[in-house]
């Protein structure tokens, strides 16, 4: 929201929140309102998701009328050629498409980067010792990291590229033929939808060695050999995630500051969950002490 709107944490993102986990929720149910209790409330918090949106809209574009920009992502559309003739309804869109992508993604990342090292004491270490590294050679505490640093953090890549392909954040990805395609013997035809499923290679032991295992320390040795089709967390061809550099830095940064300064343990047991969308069941709650 910051990102997107110049917004801090408030109230109103906070309830902001609230909704995005509404719809969170019902992006996978059956989308039929007279059945579906999850559908139903996506549905209406997206319809309030549009109308809280909808009024940031109209409010920046009379600022910018009177000359004030803000230099985010809205200002951005805003600012393009093609800006003014975007409705507020496509805009608002656009926002709501980045914020779902975007947030319960890398957070959900997050999360499960944290549950796989503290149940990987060995790798969690690792990672420790390569942060520590990073900080030490930093003049003072508060010295943010910079784009180098990112690039010195190998270990730390394996551990997030193990998570993403253990985790299956997004778990399969939308397509429509073009043409008839013909697929191991089959022939799918043209216009027909198909769901990849992208957990399909990923937990695919022929491509990766006890594929249900979290090694991080595969990557190091396999990395040159797996095949670059069948690591396909973001997706892949011209719709592949534009957000997967930014997701991979989020969570170096954010464990570069969880590891070097805080230690934690499980607050209760969790446990990981695939269905309707990858998560743990109790949103993976920790006791966090400051070293
Ligand atoms: C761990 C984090 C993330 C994962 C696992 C992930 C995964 C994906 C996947 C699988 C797709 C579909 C790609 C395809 O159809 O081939 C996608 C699309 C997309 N992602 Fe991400 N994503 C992540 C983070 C982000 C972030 C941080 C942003 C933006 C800030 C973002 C924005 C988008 C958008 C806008 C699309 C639609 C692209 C299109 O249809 O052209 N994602 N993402």
């Amino acid at each position: 929201v910051k990102l997107l709107l110049s917004s801090d944490p408030c109230e109103w993102t906070e309830s902001l929140r609230q909704e995005f986990l509404l719809i969170a929720e019902g992006f996978w149910s059956i989308p039929i309102p007279s059945i579906s209790i999850s559908y139903n409330r996506a549905i209406k918090a997206k319809e309030k998701v549009v109308e809280s949106l909808s009024l940031v809209v109209e409010e920046r574009r009379r600022a910018m009328e009177e000359g004030e920009r803000k230099n985010d992502v809205l200002g951005a559309i805003l600012d393009e050629k093609a800006g003014n003739e975007h409705s507020n309804e496509m805009i608002v869109d656009l926002l709501v498409s980045l914020l779902l992508a975007g947030y319960e993604t890398t957070s959900s990342a997050m999360t499960l980067s944290v549950k796989f090292l503290t149940e990987n004491p060995r790798a969690l270490s690792e990672l420790k010792e390569e942060q520590d590294k990073i900080r030490a050679q930093k003049g003072d505490d508060n010295e943010p990291l910079v784009w180098n640093d990112y690039k010195s953090m190998p270990f730390t890549q394996c551990v997030i590229s193990e998570t993403l392909r253990v985790s299956n954040i997004v778990g399969g990805i939308f397509r429509r033929t073009l043409s008839d395609v013909q697929l191991n013997g089959y022939t799918i035809p043209k216009g027909w939808k198909i769901f990849a499923a992208l957990r399909g290679p990923h937990m695919n032991d022929e491509y990766f060695k006890d594929a249900r295992t979290f090694n991080p320390w595969r990557w190091q040795s396999d990395a040159e050999k797996t095949p670059a089709n069948v690591f396909i967390p973001f997706g892949g061809g011209p719709r592949l995630c534009p957000g997967y550099e930014l997701s991979r830095v989020s969570i170096s940064v954010f464990l570069h500051h969880l590891v070097t300064n805080y230690s934690w343990e499980p607050a209760e047991k969790d446990k990981v969950v695939f269905f309707p969308f990858t998560g743990t069941q109790k949103r993976y709650p920790i006791y966090v002490k400051r070293n």
